[in-house]
């Protein structure tokens, strides 16, 4: 046991009695002048936060990256340059779409967000267990996340609104192979890798550009649950991931992650049969292989949960020299959108919480990451200034010009779409016992969607493969479920039935009608797309 220290209030007063309420009389009632009850129970009735919008279960550690090898050749981001350099670092993992008390283990992308807290300021890489992402313009990011969440009529979660939305959106292809197959459930995030997805810009001190892409790879063999275990976890241990991320650090096991690198020269995009500024794609990787940058080790467990990861503010938009923002559409979205909602979810002033402040090496040979917090100092809060000398001075620029873009306003989608080849080359990646659990998977949230939004959906995945298409119908036909397939027709119609997709469709307008959405309302509000 420590030293125990007097109680005081947060004003450092002592508290000489915190069980009694100060009153008027052993019987009477409270005095307003009791400012010691006052300050605990204001403070107990503020504790809580908002919890995120997305993303809200999660949890984190602290650690180091090593730099293998200097990547100068890209990038003149400090932390990147000398091989001998530690950089201290945060990770949070979280589920998506859960509450702040969900289950771990549920079908879902896992949160991977990476801090780097460089001599140059903080770097967030905020990525996913997978390398894409369901949708490519930022525009459709609530919407998405809407149709993930809860219905707002009933605040229970529903399939139907769910594959809905995905039936009506091609581009969620690619990344459904991800979401349905093996590596959609994890337990344990040491066993999973995790991606930056966006694609970001590195820039050298010669002021040449580079597009990248980030890889962690888990050090650990990868691990997956499947849905039966999945759901037995979730009510005997909903905590399993964080308990046994805690336990690990505790215990002396630390988790690492090999960063890795994929580059490509931005003169080479056009010549590609894919955007790579479309976060549903990722880059062959014989074309751009991983290139080796360091490794990231988490071996310090927060000292305070809330302090240091619920008020955790990580943003794509903290970037440091060196490193800059592709046009990538959703990247674009999201250099807005976590700095807005942190400083509704953490308050105006969530950058100077020390988990979020960045930091300044006590010196550049620091062998354990160890940092001094850099805490602003002097009265003259304005610029220009003569009375400091016109301090703090701006940093001098790095050479060269920013990206040179031209061209008129519009809302348009991005040209090389092709939502299904990769889709289809990751279905076919995965071995035979993985494809058919991807299709038990899907069979079973199908089973609670009504008709129209099925027969859309068997067509999206006869997009990706006409075997798992086959595949899921039959699971449906043998009915894992009271499906409303079995209500319905028989599914060999389902070819026959058409679609509100102007993608996929290839038949005339339909008869039956999904409730909500019409094909005519489609067509008029998603025109252009
Ligand atoms: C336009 C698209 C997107 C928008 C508008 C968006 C918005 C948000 C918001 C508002 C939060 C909550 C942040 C907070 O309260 O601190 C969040 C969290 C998060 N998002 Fe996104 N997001 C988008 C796409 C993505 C993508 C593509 C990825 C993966 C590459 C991603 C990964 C994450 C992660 C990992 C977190 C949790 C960060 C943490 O642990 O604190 N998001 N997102």
């Amino acid at each position: 046991m420590g030293k125990c220290e007097k109680l005081t209030t947060g004003f450092g007063a002592p508290v000489y009695n915190t069980a009694n309420s100060l009153t008027v009389g052993p019987n009477g009632p409270m005095l307003f002048e009791d400012v010691d009850f006052v300050e605990k129970m204001a403070h107990f009735d503020r504790e809580r936060i908002p919890e995120r919008v997305v993303h809200a279960k999660g949890c984190g550690a602290f650690g180091v990256f090593h730099l293998y090898q200097s990547m100068e050749a890209y990038t003149c981001a400090d932390f990147l340059k000398n091989p001998a350099q530690r950089t201290k670092i945060l990770i949070r993992f979280s589920t998506v779409i859960g509450n702040r008390g969900s289950a771990d283990t549920v079908r879902d992308p896992r949160g991977f967000a990476v801090r780097f807290y460089t001599c140059e300021g903080n770097y967030d890489v905020v990525g996913l267990s997978f390398p894409v992402f369901f949708i490519r313009d930022a525009m459709s990011f609530p919407d998405f996340i809407h149709s993930q969440k809860p219905s707002p009529k009933s605040n229970l979660p529903d399939p139907q609104r769910v594959w809905d939305f995905y039936s009506l959106m091609p581009e969620c292809a690619h990344q459904l192979t991800w979401l349905y197959s093996d590596r959609g459930i994890v337990k344990n995030f040491r066993k999973m890798d995790g991606f930056g997805v966006n694609t970001f810009v590195w820039r050298n001190k010669e002021g040449k550009r580079h597009f990248v892409k980030y890889h962690f790879l888990c050090q650990d063999e990868k691990e997956v649950v499947d849905r039966f275990e999945a759901s037995r976890l979730a009510g005997e241990d909903p905590d399993i991931a964080a308990r046994t991320l805690w336990k690990d650090i505790e215990e002396g096991r630390p988790v690492k992650y090999e960063f890795c690198v994929q580059i490509m020269d931005p003169d080479e995009a056009a010549a590609l049969d894919f955007d790579p500024l479309d976060d549903t794609k990722t880059w062959p990787e014989d074309r751009f292989p991983l290139i080796k940058v360091g490794m990231l080790i988490l071996n310090k467990n927060p000292e305070n949960f809330f302090a240091q990861i619920e008020q955790a503010a990580f943003a794509p938009a903290n970037i440091v020299p060196g490193i800059e923002f592709s046009a990538d559409k959703m990247l674009q979205g999201r250099i807005f959108s976590y700095r807005d909602t942190q400083r509704y979810r953490v308050g105006t002033n969530y950058a100077q919480l020390p988990v979020n402040r960045p930091i300044v090496p006590v010196n550049n040979n620091m062998s354990d990451g160890s940092m001094n917090c850099f805490v602003p100092t002097g009265d003259v809060n304005y610029k220009p200034n003569s009375l400091d000398n016109n301090c703090p001075r701006e940093a001098v620029p790095l050479m060269g010009h920013g990206p040179c873009y031209t061209g008129y306003a519009v809302r348009s989608p991005i040209e090389k779409t092709d939502d299904f080849s990769q889709a289809t080359a990751r279905y076919m990646s995965l071995g035979k016992e993985e494809q058919d659990r991807m299709a038990e998977a899907m069979a079973n949230d199908l089973s609670k969607v009504c008709r129209p939004v099925l027969m859309r959906s068997l067509e999206l995945l006869e997009n990706i493969s006409h075997e798992l298409c086959m595949a899921v119908k039959k699971y449906l036909q043998n009915g894992m479920q009271e499906s409303s397939v079995n209500a319905a027709a028989p599914l060999e119609q389902a070819s026959a039935a058409p679609s509100t997709s102007p993608q996929l469709s290839r038949q005339p307008a339909r008869r039956r009608q999904c409730p909500g959405m019409t094909r005519e309302r489609y067509m008029r509000e998603f025109k252009g797309r």
